[in-house]
This record gives structure tokens, C-alpha cells and sequence, in this order.
């Protein structure tokens, strides 16, 4: 009984729209939304190859059609949601925070949001536990780009896979050069390169990862993919990230990476001078050194990613909570990592706020009480304090489906 009088942001106004979505405009809606994402057959077929998107072979490329609408910049820059709106200039905004306190609902309906201000966007979800498809109440599984049937201009999203990601890394360097380079030299008798490699745990690195590899290999993925000219349509890029600890292993994830490939390398100068000897002897095939070359790309790319989440320019992480001790203790310790990482951030969105009622029930007073005091703690807390404060309502229904998400986006990115 205390449950049933919860006050809550009245979702009517959410509740009529729904009926509207499944029943005319369902039909209607998505003929027109068809036309409305035909694809350039460039980037179709650059997506195919990637292996990143999913539009059915059948729709037509008619370029016109897939125009960036355009996006009126402020004159003044707002420090809300005009501010992020602001610019055709691309930018990309990652939402992290504890499990579970509505990273993917945010991260959603800012991706809805923007592509409902004329951005073409492209919301990506980085956790191992997907719930993109859920809170959009659609099919983006499968590890491509799927268009979000719904928003006024192009929204896609798409849920990487890390694990298939590690494993497609793992496959292409054991093919080419783990264990082959290891047999290659075994079979040479080149036994010191092989306790070499072993002691580097070359093929350790590659088969059980060090956390955070998997989120940095699914980011650099996705990196490689808008980076190409093809996606320069795409103006603002979402990232609904894993969990506090995968975010703050990604971030010192570089570190560990320079200085295992740093070994790596040295050791692939090793192999080169010694396998050229060898083929200047017995005529041999000089190994392939795909495993290091591989290493030494993902390094690469990993600095872009660094880079990335440090431009104050181009990047936010907005860190998303819930009111309650401990998810706001996690939040500052997340908070202060990232600023020790020169990482941008500038708001907090503390989520599932509930909302003030008169007709409160003990347990509703008690809850709001125990909120309010969370509430204080983000007031006092050295790392948070600072931060723009976003505060979302808890609202009575599942936030599920492109309506939803624009009602959240409503209440949340103003
Ligand atoms: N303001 C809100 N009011 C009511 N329900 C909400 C609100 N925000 C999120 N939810 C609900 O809470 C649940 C968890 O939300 P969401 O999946 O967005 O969290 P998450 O942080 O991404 O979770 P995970 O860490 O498991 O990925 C969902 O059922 C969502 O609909």
C-alpha cells in the first residue's frame, strides 16, 4: 500500500502518446521514416565492410534524402541543452556511473533528443550487458549500425560486442603470429626469442586481457568507424558506457599498454634482425609479426581514445546517479578519477529523484527525507560540488520506446 501512493511525475502525457506509436502511426510512421533513412550507397557499402550496419540491401541510395537538417547554433552559447545542441561541429558525450542508476535511459534519450534537434546521431553502447535495445524497445542487437525507427533526423545505434570484439583481435594475431611466431622459433631452435615471448605473456595478454582492454578495444572499434569520411554526417556521437570500474580501468588502460608494448616491440626488433639472418642462411619466410603490429595498432588507436576523452573541445562525460549514499560516493570517487585524467566533465544528472507530493505516505516522507540527505551530500562533496546538477524525477512507468525516451529527454536535457 505505501508503494501504490509513490507520487510520481505524472506520465500521462507519456501514457496517450503510446497507443498512438503501436497502432496509425506504427504503419505510417515507418514507411516514412524508411524514406527518411535511405543511405548513401558509399557509406552503406563502407558500413558493410566494416561489418557495422545492418539497412536492409533493398533500400535505394538516394542522397538527398539523408541531408543533415540544419542546426541553428545559439548566439550565445546556453549551459544547457542548447549549449550541447549547439554547432554542426561533431561531438561526442559519454554518460557513465554506477549500475543500474539509468545510464542507458539518459544516454538514450539524449541520443533522441539530438537527432530530434536535427543532429544525426549515432548513440553507441559499450557495456558487455546491453540494454540499448530495451530502453528503445527495438531490435539494434547483432554488433552493427541499426537505424532507431522514431526520431526526426538519422538516429542509429549500435550495441559492440567486447567479448566478440577481444576474440576477433585474439583470432587475428594468434592466426598470424601468436603461437605462429612461438613455433616458427621453437622450430629454429631459437629457444631464448621463445622464453622471451614467453616471459612478455604475449599469448596471456591476448587470451585473458587485462580489464578495461575489452571497453578500450569496442571504443577504438567505433573510432575507427566514424573517423572515416563516410560518417562525417554523423554531428553528435553517444556513448552509454559500462559501469564506474570498467570506465576507470579504461582510463588507465594506455599506461598499462605502453608498457607492455613497449616490451613487445623491442622484442619484435629482435625477431626481425634474427629471422633476417636466418633467411639470409636457409632461404626461410621472415614470420609475419601481426600479433605486434596489431598490439602496436591498438596502441595507436588507444591514444586517440585518450586524446578523445580529454578534448574539452569535442568531449563531455556526464556522470549519471541516483540519490542515495553510496551511489554518490562512487560517483566523486568516478569524478575525481576522471579530473586526474583531464577528462571533461561539467554535469551530474542524479536520476529517479522522487518528486514532491502532498499527499505523502510514511514510507514516500521517509524515502524523499533519506533522498534529500544524498541530495546534500553532492553539496558538500569536494568533487561534485562543482558540477552542473541535473535532477530527474522518478517517474511511474518504464522508461521504454522512442516516446518514452523523448519525455525523458524532455525532463532531463533542458
Ligand atoms: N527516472 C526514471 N524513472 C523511472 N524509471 C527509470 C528512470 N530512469 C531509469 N529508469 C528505469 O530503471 C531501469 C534501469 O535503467 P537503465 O537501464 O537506463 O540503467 P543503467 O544504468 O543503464 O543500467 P545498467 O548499468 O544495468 O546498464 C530501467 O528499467 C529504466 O526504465
Amino acid at each position: 500500500m505505501a508503494l501504490q501512493c509513490v507520487p510520481s511525475v505524472s506520465s500521462a502525457s507519456l501514457i496517450h502518446r503510446l497507443p498512438a506509436t503501436r497502432s496509425s502511426m506504427a504503419i505510417a510512421g515507418f514507411l516514412s521514416r524508411l524514406s527518411k533513412y535511405q543511405t548513401p550507397f558509399s557509406l552503406l557499402k563502407l558500413s558493410r565492410s566494416f561489418g557495422f550496419i545492418s539497412v536492409p540491401e533493398t533500400r535505394k541510395p538516394y542522397n538527398n534524402l539523408f541531408q543533415v537538417r540544419s542546426v541553428a547554433a545559439p548566439a550565445e552559447a546556453a549551459a544547457g541543452f542548447d549549449e550541447m545542441a549547439a554547432g554542426t561541429k561533431r561531438k561526442y558525450y559519454m554518460l557513465g556511473g554506477k549500475g543500474g542508476v539509468g545510464k542507458t535511459s539518459c544516454a538514450a534519450s539524449l541520443a533522441v533528443k539530438f537527432a530530434n534537434h536535427g543532429h544525426p546521431t549515432i548513440v553507441v553502447s559499450t557495456d558487455p550487458a546491453h540494454s540499448l535495445s530495451d530502453s528503445f524497445a527495438q531490435n539494434l542487437t547483432g554488433g552493427m549500425l541499426v537505424p532507431v525507427e522514431g526520431p526526426d533526423s538519422p538516429l542509429f545505434a549500435l550495441e559492440i560486442n567486447p567479448e566478440k570484439a577481444r576474440e576477433e583481435f585474439r583470432s587475428a594475431s594468434q592466426k598470424n603470429g601468436g603461437t605462429g611466431v612461438k613455433d616458427f622459433m621453437d622450430s629454429m631452435g631459437l629457444g631464448m626469442l621463445v622464453e622471451q615471448l614467453g616471459e612478455l605473456k604475449l599469448g596471456e595478454l591476448l587470451d585473458t586481457p587485462p580489464p578495461g582492454l575489452d571497453e578500450a578495444i569496442a571504443i577504438s572499434k567505433v573510432m575507427q568507424f566514424v573517423e572515416a569520411p563516410e560518417y562525417s554526417m554523423f554531428t553528435r556521437i553517444v556513448f552509454d558506457t559500462a559501469p564506474t570500474g570498467h570506465t576507470l580501468r579504461l582510463l588507465s588502460l594506455p599506461d598499462f599498454l605502453d608498457a607492455s608494448i613497449g616490451k613487445i616491440l623491442k622484442l619484435k626488433q629482435k625477431l626481425a634482425s634474427a629471422t633476417s639472418a636466418i633467411k639470409s642462411v636457409f632461404g626461410q619466410e621472415q614470420p609475419r609479426q601481426d600479433a605486434a603490429d596489431k598490439l602496436e595498432q591498438l596502441k595507436e588507436r588507444m591514444g586517440k581514445v585518450r586524446e578523445l576523452f580529454r578534448d574539452t573541445e569535442s568531449t563531455e562525460f556526464v556522470i549519471v546517479t541516483i540519490p542515495t549514499v553510496m551511489a554518490i560516493s562512487e560517483s566523486s570517487r568516478l569524478c575525481a578519477s576522471l579530473k586526474k585524467e583531464h577528462v571533461p566533465v561539467r554535469r551530474l544528472i542524479v536520476n529517479q529523484v522522487l518528486p514532491p507530493s502532498t499527499s505523502d505516505c510514511k514510507f514516500c516522507a521517509m524515502k524523499r527525507k533519506d533522498q534529500m540527505r544524498a541530495l546534500d551530500m553532492i553539496q558538500n562533496d569536494q568533487e561534485l560540488a562543482d558540477l552542473a546538477l541535473i535532477q530527474a524525477p522518478l517517474v511511474d512507468v518504464e522508461i521504454r520506446g522512442v516516446p518514452a525516451l523523448k519525455f525523458m529527454g524532455d525532463m532531463v536535457w533542458k
